[in-house]
């Protein structure tokens, strides 16, 4: 029952598409991505956000209901008062809920500016029918389904027009790059650190891209360990962009963690804590990202090292990293109440966008009921996977990035660090990844940083140029940080 109920909302999710009135219908990948992160018009926007939810997200609400009951029943029988319980005891920290809650706290100014910012320029493109300077933003204009990241809307957001471009995706297009390029170049990366080569059986098993004989397949990209120390693989529906070559790097840190643990007992074959696991590709992302690094490879002609192009590079890396922040930490903030009762299921979508508003200020384009289930719309909700690992990795990749780049003797601002192809570096990464589950995470941090917390200050030293402006930006266009006007809502006309 339980498991026909998980594998009946993965396929539901899976297959679902979205139709126009000609007949063409959309598949959220790559269709409807490309639309979210490309499309600048209002109503083309509306059109794959409320199809989405209403294709994938609706359809769910019974499933997912029945599946919370179930799911406590197993965490009471293994001893846990219920199914979040049962996920946060994975850290193995009695003050996990409020240090995340500390984390937040530090970063949430660091993210109003950002909102605000961002805020402004969504004005300046839609105007005020539909952006309230002083209100949330609409959920389906950030150039992502679920308004996670933002990097999709840099061309609205950026500072400096005319200084350095950061987006490699027309030159990868242009040369001609494809899925098996992007993931050798990632194994070059993690190679030129002295850490362990993809395995041949990895090229041969590997689902790279999507099948083009229309076979239905969780185009949600992941990667499998099998156990058996020599049979390891990603599944990915690979389309030819930056954003891709980093979920590229992603998976490749799980498979490379297999790799380094995988002489353990197998109990011990797995992240130090789930975040870990989250972190490694992200930590090298970070490296490949940057300009330098870029122009490296030949993905960048003209790299300038002045104020503007960092000013640039940070608001490309803040629209992923610091957007990601509140949706890291709210998705499971949602999952853990319902779990534990405090949202009993009349209320799954009320509280869905009361957490949006609250920590994301964002509002829904277009009034929601009880009668859908916005929640559903997102992978890691039918397919049962948990979410607060993402913010634990993104706090944490940026203690492990600086210090690697110490490690790899790095001079300068922490967010121009490339540590490709420093073993010193890699020894420091191969050896914590060796531990798998042996040890407590805190001594695997304490082995990586020299102290056992989860910490944001690294996160915010790599920002700092970037706060800095975006205070003065912010103040000079006399922007307010916050949504205090929360119940307004966008008007719904043409
Ligand atoms: O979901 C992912 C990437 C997929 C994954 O690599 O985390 C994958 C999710 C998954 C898929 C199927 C079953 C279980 C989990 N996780 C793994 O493949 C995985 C995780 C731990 C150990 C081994 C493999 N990223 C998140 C968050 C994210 C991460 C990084 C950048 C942007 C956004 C998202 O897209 O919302
Ligand atoms: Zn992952």
């Amino acid at each position: 029952m339980y498991n026909t109920l998980l594998s009946n909302m993965e396929t539901k999710y899976s297959v679902a598409e979205v139709c126009r009135d000609n007949g063409t219908c959309h598949p959220l990948d790559p269709d409807l991505q490309k639309i979210m992160a490309e499309s600048r018009d209002y109503d083309e926007l509306l059109f794959a956000w409320k199809g989405w939810r209403d294709s994938a997200g609706k359809v769910l609400r019974q499933d997912y209901k029945r599946y919370v009951e179930l799911a406590n029943k197993a965490a009471t029988l293994n001893g846990h008062s219920d199914n979040g319980a049962f996920w946060r005891s994975l850290y193995e920290t009695p003050t996990f809920e409020e240090d995340l809650e500390t984390l937040w706290k530090e970063l949430e100014p660091l993210y109003q500016n950002v909102h605000a910012y961002v805020r402004r320029a969504l004005y300046k493109k839609y105007g005020s029918k539909h952006i309230n300077l002083k209100g949330p933003i609409p959920a389906h204009l950030l150039g992502n389904m679920w308004a996670q990241t933002w990097s999709g809307i840099m061309d609205l957001a950026m500072p400096y027009p005319h200084a350095t471009q950061v987006d490699a995706t027309p030159a990868m297009v242009a040369q001609g790059w494809n899925a098996t390029r992007m993931f050798q170049e990632s194994d070059r990366f993690f190679t030129s650190l002295g850490l362990l080569p993809m395995p041949k059986e990895f090229w041969e098993k590997s689902m790279l891209e999507k099948p083009s004989d229309g076979r239905q397949v969780v185009c949600h990209a992941s990667a499998w360990d099998f156990y058996n120390r020599k049979d390891f693989r990603i599944k990915q529906c690979t389309v030819v962009t930056m954003d891709d070559l980093i979920t590229v790097h992603h998976e490749m840190g799980h498979v490379q963690y297999f790799l380094q643990y995988k002489d353990q007992p197998v109990s011990f074959r797995d992240g130090a804590n789930p975040g870990f696991h989250e972190a490694i590709g992200d930590v090298l992302a970070l490296s490949v990202s940057t300009p330098k690094h870029l122009q490296s490879i030949g993905l960048l002609d003209k790299v300038e090292t002045n104020h503007e192009s960092d000013i640039n590079f940070l608001m490309s890396m803040a629209l992923d990293k610091i957007a990601f922040l509140p949706f890291g930490y709210l998705m499971d903030q949602w999952r853990w109440k319902v779990f534990d009762g405090r949202i009993p299921s009349t209320e799954y979508n009320k509280e869905w966008w009361n957490l949006r508003m609250k920590y994301q200020g964002l509002c829904p384009p277009v009034t929601r009921t009880e009668d859908d289930f916005d929640p559903g719309a997102k992978f890691h909700i039918p397919a049962n996977v948990p979410y607060v690992r993402y913010f634990v990795s993104f706090i944490i990749q940026f203690q492990f990035h600086k210090a690697l780049c110490d490690a790899a003797k790095h001079v300068g601002p922490l967010h121009t660090c490339d540590i490709y192809k420093s073993k010193e570096a890699g020894k420091l990464m191969g050896d914590v990844m060796k531990l798998g589950f042996s040890k407590p995470w805190p001594e695997a941090m304490t082995m990586i940083t020299g102290q056992p917390k989860m910490s944001a200050q690294p996160l915010m030293q790599y920002f700092q140029p970037l706060i800095q402006w975006l205070e003065a930006e912010n103040n000079k266009n006399k922007d307010i940080r916050g949504w205090p006007d929360y119940d307004w809502k966008p008007s719904t006309s043409k």
